[in-house]
């Protein structure tokens, strides 16, 4: 069976969780509420938009109402980030030594087909990835596993094979719970937030920092 690499999008292929929590300060303020930031990452990176609007404005919303007030956050947050997008330090070199090796790439995030095409065509990197696996794809967010297991699927990767590349708590644990070893950059939270996990390999600040060793042993 295949190794595959599984990347989560935002705050990992990209160092823009800054950009989305700003958004979300902007859409609640608009809404009467304070969000405390640090706080707010921790409890919400890696949950889908919507799950996130039905947390804090009410389970009660429809479909619909979600889909709008996800819409709005999410266009606050790609013209925030649009003038700063650029992929985190040592990626394409991991993607070419990586499919030098034979490993399957995949996207597992939290985003919506927007947000996917904003970062990953904005940097032409849709090419390298085997299966893109987002908000659309997965009924349930992080840390359910269900966005990991599906990409490892797509790429016919069983999850022992497969290492996951996170920067949010819930993205770690939604790794644990498919099974899977998981490498933290720590984009967002120090190493110290981390240290609870053991499917947790290698602690890293951008992707130039890993051994080949462990990549591909
Ligand atoms: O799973 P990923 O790529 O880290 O995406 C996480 C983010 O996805 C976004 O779409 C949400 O609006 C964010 O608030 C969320 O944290």
């Amino acid at each position: 069976m295949a190794n595959a690499f599984l990347f989560d999008m935002d705050g990992t292929i990209v160092d823009n969780m800054a950009f989305h929590t700003q958004s979300w300060i902007t859409f609640f303020e608009r809404r009467g509420q304070t969000i405390d930031a640090d706080a707010f990452f921790r409890a919400t990176a890696g949950r889908q938009g919507g799950e996130i609007i039905r947390t804090y404005l009410g389970e009660q919303l429809t479909d619909e109402e979600v889909g709008l007030l996800n819409q709005e956050k999410e266009s606050v947050y790609r013209e925030l980030y649009a003038p700063h997008l650029k992929a985190l330090a040592g990626f394409d070199a991991l993607i070419a030594q990586a499919k030098a090796h034979g490993v399957k790439l995949a996207v597992g995030t939290a985003a919506p087909p927007a947000n996917v095409e904003f970062t990953l065509d904005g940097l032409d990197l849709r090419q390298h990835f085997d299966a893109i696996v987002g908000a659309a794809d997965v009924a349930r967010g992080k840390p359910h596993p269900d966005v990991f297991l599906e990409a490892a699927a797509r790429c016919g990767a069983a999850p022992e094979n497969c290492i996951v590349f996170e920067d949010a708590p819930l993205g770690v644990e939604a790794a644990r719970r498919a099974g899977m070893r998981c490498i933290v950059l720590t984009t967002t939270l120090p190493a110290e937030a981390f240290t609870a996990f053991d499917n947790v390999i290698a602690i890293v600040r951008d992707f130039t920092e890993l051994k080949a060793e462990l990549l591909f042993a």
